[in-house]
């Protein structure tokens, strides 16, 4: 019978099941950070067991890292969670990316880096972003603490398996357009919950071109539309990323493995649970206005007004949402000032994401009323931006130049928004809250953030390009 991606690497990994019951699943990979670990470790440590398989678990420290001065950790919960993990992943056996790797990183960064991430593995961490690992065709999903105990005492898993939605996207974006805007359009036409109790998976030419960073900012927030995982085919695109990689077969063991990872995709007439569309060749930049993912817009658009929505929650939630972000319906998004701007996170702070926002800065400067941080995804990415001047771009322009870490994604380091301030920010949250208390976020491309940083606003990133031009 046909069968979906996803039910073949389902059940490639099913060790049990009993109908009406959850399966139990085998886990191929397991990702540790410092912040849903801790608990997990002590939990085998109170019963006396051992990691069952240390050489499947990797673990790297993000959430809690300042990107200024790394070493010195101040703040005692970040400072305990980070030395906790040290110690767990001594004493049990587990490869540490540590503050001094290279390799330390935002775990869903360093994990594809280093090449850990294959078609077909289940690979999950205690962490909802893990759904990035998706966009090589790998299983990969989001758990809890006790299950990260779980998984690190059994190398197994219980899940109820997840129904398949296509998420089909035709035509092309067009330039300027990214895979952010791209999945931020996704998630604004479809809102937060479309894919509730779902697997994935994108479909279309359009994704078949993206790079296979794009596929992960693609993939990365696929949790944000409410889905269990993502997935992303594996095709020429992905074997070229992987070839050569550290953890990756080499020689003969590579051709064989890409012969095996050709075989997981979707077979012709296998049927998915529900199919939705989505139109790239008239997608434009998107923002967000509001205080969801879901609530987004055309950069060209302007700030809704709550009365223009069908439903009594959805009019509720906007009203909300714009007195939180302290916005007024009907502004343009283009005269949105910002005080912030955030380039970095899972989402968007691998290389090509620093190129594309360094290809904004050059030879311009950071508006004198915002303060702009890049953040590499990992010691790796910052290498690799500083080997091709990055860096000194960013510098020139007036952004400042930081170390690897979750960094502003989250209010769990040194870097937090003061209340009331505004946030232009590449990466997949704006919940009340997120990026420090009272802090207003906007979700955009890492190529939107550069121009807002420069202008000082919103600004059209198109336009931006054509400015630039004109002015060269
Ligand atoms: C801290 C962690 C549990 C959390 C997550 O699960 O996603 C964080 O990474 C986030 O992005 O909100
Ligand atoms: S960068 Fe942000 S989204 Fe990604 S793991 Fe860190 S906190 Fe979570």
């Amino acid at each position: 019978m046909a069968k979906t991606m996803f039910e073949k690497i389902w059940d490639n990994h099913v060790i049990h099941s009993e109908s009406g019951k959850p399966s139990i699943i085998y886990i191929d990979l397991q990702l540790v950070h410092e912040v849903t670990s801790p608990q997990a470790f002590e939990g085998l440590r109170l019963s006396g067991r051992k990691v069952r398989r240390p050489d499947l678990t990797f673990a790297t420290m993000d959430h809690n890292v300042p990107t200024k001065d790394r070493f010195n950790i101040t703040d005692p919960i970040s400072k305990q969670q980070i030395d906790t993990l040290s110690k767990n992943c001594a004493d049990f056996g587990v490869t540490l990316f540590d503050l001094d790797s290279i390799d330390q990183g935002v775990v869903h960064v360093m994990g594809p880096e280093l090449g850990l991430t294959h078609p077909g593995k289940t690979i999950v961490c205690g962490d909802s972003h893990t759904s990035t690992h998706g966009a090589f065709g790998a299983l990969a999903f989001g758990i809890g603490t006790s299950e990260v105990e779980h998984v690190l005492a059994t190398q197994c898993l219980q899940q109820a398996k997840p129904k398949t939605l296509e998420v089909r996207i035709n035509g092309k974006l067009k330039p300027g357009v990214t895979a952010k805007d791209l999945i931020l359009g996704v998630i604004a036409k479809y809102g937060t919950d479309f894919a509730t109790g779902y697997v994935l998976e994108y479909t279309g030419e359009s994704i078949r071109g993206l790079s296979m960073e794009e596929r992960m900012t693609v993939c990365n927030m696929s949790i944000e539309a409410g889905a269990r995982a993502g997935l992303i085919a594996p095709d020429q695109t992905t074997f070229d990323y992987l070839r050569g990689r550290e953890y990756v077969p080499q020689g003969e063991a590579f051709e064989q493995a890409v012969a095996a990872w050709k075989q997981l995709t979707t077979d012709e007439g296998a049927v998915y649970d529900r199919v939705v569309d989505f139109d790239a060749d008239s997608l434009i930049p998107q923002v967000t206005w509001g205080t969801s993912p879901g609530m987004g817009t055309d950069v060209t658009s302007r700030v809704p007004n709550p009365a223009d929505f069908s439903t009594e929650n959805e009019r509720k939630a906007a009203e909300k949402a714009i007195e939180y972000m302290g916005l007024t319906p009907g502004t343009p998004m283009t005269d949105v000032t910002i005080d912030y701007v955030f380039i970095g996170s899972c989402t968007n702070g691998r290389i090509e994401d620093l190129r594309a926002a360094a290809a904004v800065a050059q030879g311009y400067k950071v508006s004198p009323n915002v303060t702009a941080i890049v953040v590499p995804g990992s010691g790796r990415v910052k290498i690799q931006a500083e080997k091709e001047g990055l860096d000194k771009i960013f510098i020139e322009a007036g952004f400042e130049w930081r170390d690897a870490g979750c960094s502003m994604c989250l209010a769990m380091n040194p870097d937090v928004l003061k209340p009331g301030q505004r946030c232009a920010s590449t990466s997949n949250r704006n919940f009340e809250g997120r990026q420090g208390r009272d802090g207003r976020t906007h979700l955009v491309s890492p190529a939107m953030a550069a121009a807002a940083a420069i202008e000082g606003r919103f600004t059209d990133v198109r336009d931006w390009n054509f400015k630039v031009k004109q002015e060269a």
